[in-house]
C-alpha cells in the first residue's frame, strides 16, 4: 500500500540513467523459450513486470537466473505448456508465450487476457495469424486453447492493423515453423528490431525489422546468445516531460532520439529543447511551454504510452491543446484526477481538449494504469503543495526507482508506506 508523496515546484537538473526498456525485456526474456540453451540477457530492467515474467518463465519449467546487476540468463527445457489465469490476468504481455510453445512443444495453453483500465485488448490478430500457420485454436473457460500436431507452417500473414504484440507472437512462433513466413503490415516499433535482432542473435532467418513486412525463413532450432535489451524510449520520453513541466534541464543517459520517433519534434513544438550527444538526449526548457495538438499512432507516430505524461505537461502551456487517443478506447482515465489538480481537460469522444491553467495545485490522486500514474507525478512536480498519489502498483510495473532518480535532480518525492 505504498504511495508518493511530492511537494511540487522544484525545478529538475542532472542527470537520469534510462533503464532498459520493460516493453523489449518481457519479449526477449520470452524468446528465450525457443530454445534449450541459455539466452543471457543484459540490462534488464527491475520492475515488476520482469518479475512477473520470470514466475511465468518458472511455472513453464525454464530456469530464470540473475547473474550479475539487470542480468538474467534464461535456459532448459519447457516442462509446462500451461500460462495460468492468476499470472495473465496479472500482466497482459503473458499472451505472447503462445507462438513460441506452439512452436517447441505443438502445443499451449494460455489463459485470455482479458481487456485491462486502457480498453478492451482483445488478441483476435494473434489467434488467426497462427491459424494461418496451421494451428488449431479453441476457446474454452478462458483458456486458449492451441495445438499444431504436425508443427507450424510457414505462411502469408496480413495484419489488419499493426499490432506489436501480434508481431512480436508470430515472429516468434514462425522463427521455428517449416519453411517462409511473411508478415505484412507488421508493426514497426523499435521493440519489435530489438526482439528481430535478438532472434537473429539466437539462429534465426528474419529480415525486414522495421519496414512493416517481416520475412522468416524458418530454421530447425536456434541457440543461445547474449543479450543486451534497449533503452527505454518511454521513460526516456516520460523523464523529458519532467524536464518540460519543472522548465528543468536533464540529461537523459542512454535516450535514443532515433527511438523516441514523434516524441522529439513535439516536445519542440512544446518549447521543450531537446540535443542528442554520446551519452544520451539532453532535454532542457528556458522559455514557456506551448499548446500543440496530438494524434497517437503506430511507430513512427506519437506513442500512445506517452499521451498521458504530455496531457499533463499540456495542462500548464500557455494556449488550447488537443490530444487525439486513436490506438486505445478508453486511455483518458487520468483525465479526472488532473482535472482535480486544477488542469482544464474536457475529453471529447476519443479526443481531450486541455486548456492549459497558470499552476495546478496539490492533491490526492489515484493512479489508474501505468502512464496515467506518471502523469500524476508530472503533474505533481509542477503544482504547488502537496501530491499524495496513491495505487502505486501500476506505476512499480513498468518504473525503476522513479523517487531515487527524480530526487536525484532536485524533486522532493518520498516513498511511504502506508
Ligand atoms: C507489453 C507491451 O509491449 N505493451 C505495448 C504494446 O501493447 P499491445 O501489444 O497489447 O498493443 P497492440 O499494438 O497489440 O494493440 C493496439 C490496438 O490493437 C488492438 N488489437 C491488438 C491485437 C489484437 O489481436 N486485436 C486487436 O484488436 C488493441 O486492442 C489495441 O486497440 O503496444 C502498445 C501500442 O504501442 C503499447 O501501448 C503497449 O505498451
Ligand atoms: C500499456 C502498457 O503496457 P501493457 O501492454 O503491458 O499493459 C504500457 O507500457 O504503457
Amino acid at each position: 500500500m505504498d504511495r508518493f508523496i511530492i511537494r511540487g515546484g522544484k525545478r529538475l537538473e542532472g542527470e537520469i540513467d534510462i533503464a532498459g526498456a520493460k516493453n523489449s525485456g518481457l519479449k526477449l526474456m520470452v524468446a528465450g523459450l525457443l530454445c534449450p540453451d541459455r539466452l543471457v540477457l543484459s540490462n534488464v530492467p527491475q520492475i515488476a513486470d520482469i518479475r512477473t515474467m520470470c514466475d511465468l518463465l518458472r511455472r513453464l519449467g525454464i530456469t530464470v537466473e540473475e547473474c550479475g546487476l539487470r542480468t538474467l540468463s534464461i535456459g532448459g527445457e519447457i516442462t509446462s505448456v500451461e500460462a495460468p489465469y492468476d499470472i495473465v490476468s496479472k500482466m497482459r504481455a503473458s499472451i505472447l508465450v503462445l507462438g513460441p510453445l506452439l512452436a517447441r512443444r505443438r502445443e499451449a495453453r494460455v489463459s485470455l487476457p482479458g481487456g485491462c483500465a486502457i480498453g478492451t485488448r482483445p488478441v483476435d490478430m494473434h489467434l488467426k495469424g497462427l491459424e494461418v500457420l496451421g494451428a488449431k485454436i479453441e476457446l474454452e473457460g478462458g483458456y486458449i486453447n492451441a495445438s499444431a500436431p504436425d508443427g507450424l507452417k510457414g505462411g502469408r500473414i496480413i495484419l489488419p492493423f499493426a499490432s506489436v504484440g501480434a508481431t512480436e507472437n508470430l515472429l516468434m512462433a514462425a522463427t521455428l515453423a517449416d519453411g517462409r513466413t511473411e508478415i505484412v503490415n507488421a508493426a514497426r516499433e523499435p521493440e519489435i528490431t530489438d526482439l528481430v535482432n535478438c532472434l537473429n542473435a539466437m539462429g534465426a532467418q528474419i529480415t525486414g525489422a522495421g519496414s512493416g513486412t517481416l520475412v522468416i525463413e524458418g530454421v530447425k532450432a536456434l541457440h543461445g546468445a547474449e543479450y543486451a535489451v534497449m533503452p527505454d524510449r518511454i521513460e526516456c520520453g516520460t523523464y523529458a516531460c519532467a524536464a518540460g513541466i519543472t522548465g528543468g534541464d536533464l540529461l537523459l543517459v542512454g535516450g535514443r532520439a532515433d527511438d523516441l520517433g514523434a516524441v522529439i519534434r513535439t516536445l519542440e513544438e512544446t518549447g521543450v529543447e531537446v540535443t542528442e550527444d554520446a551519452r544520451g538526449l539532453r532535454v532542457r526548457r528556458t522559455g514557456i511551454l506551448r499548446g500543440v495538438d496530438i494524434v497517437t499512432e503506430p511507430y513512427p507516430g506519437f506513442p500512445t504510452d506517452m499521451q498521458a505524461q504530455f496531457m499533463a505537461m499540456l495542462s500548464v502551456a500557455e494556449g488550447a491543446s488537443t490530444i487525439t487517443e486513436t490506438i486505445f478506447e478508453n486511455r483518458f482515465m487520468h483525465v479526472p484526477e488532473l482535472n482535480r489538480m486544477g488542469a482544464q481537460i474536457k475529453p471529447q469522444g476519443r479526443s481531450a481538449i486541455i486548456r492549459g491553467v497558470e499552476r495546478l495545485s496539490g492533491a490526492p490522486v489515484m493512479a489508474t494504469d501505468l502512464r496515467a500514474s506518471f502523469s500524476l507525478i508530472l503533474a505533481g512536480l509542477a503544482a504547488e503543495g502537496e501530491t499524495q498519489l496513491g495505487d502505486i502498483h501500476h506505476l512499480d510495473r513498468g518504473y525503476e526507482g522513479v523517487d531515487r532518480k527524480l530526487a536525484a535532480c532536485g524533486a522532493d518525492i518520498e516513498r511511504v508506506t502506508l
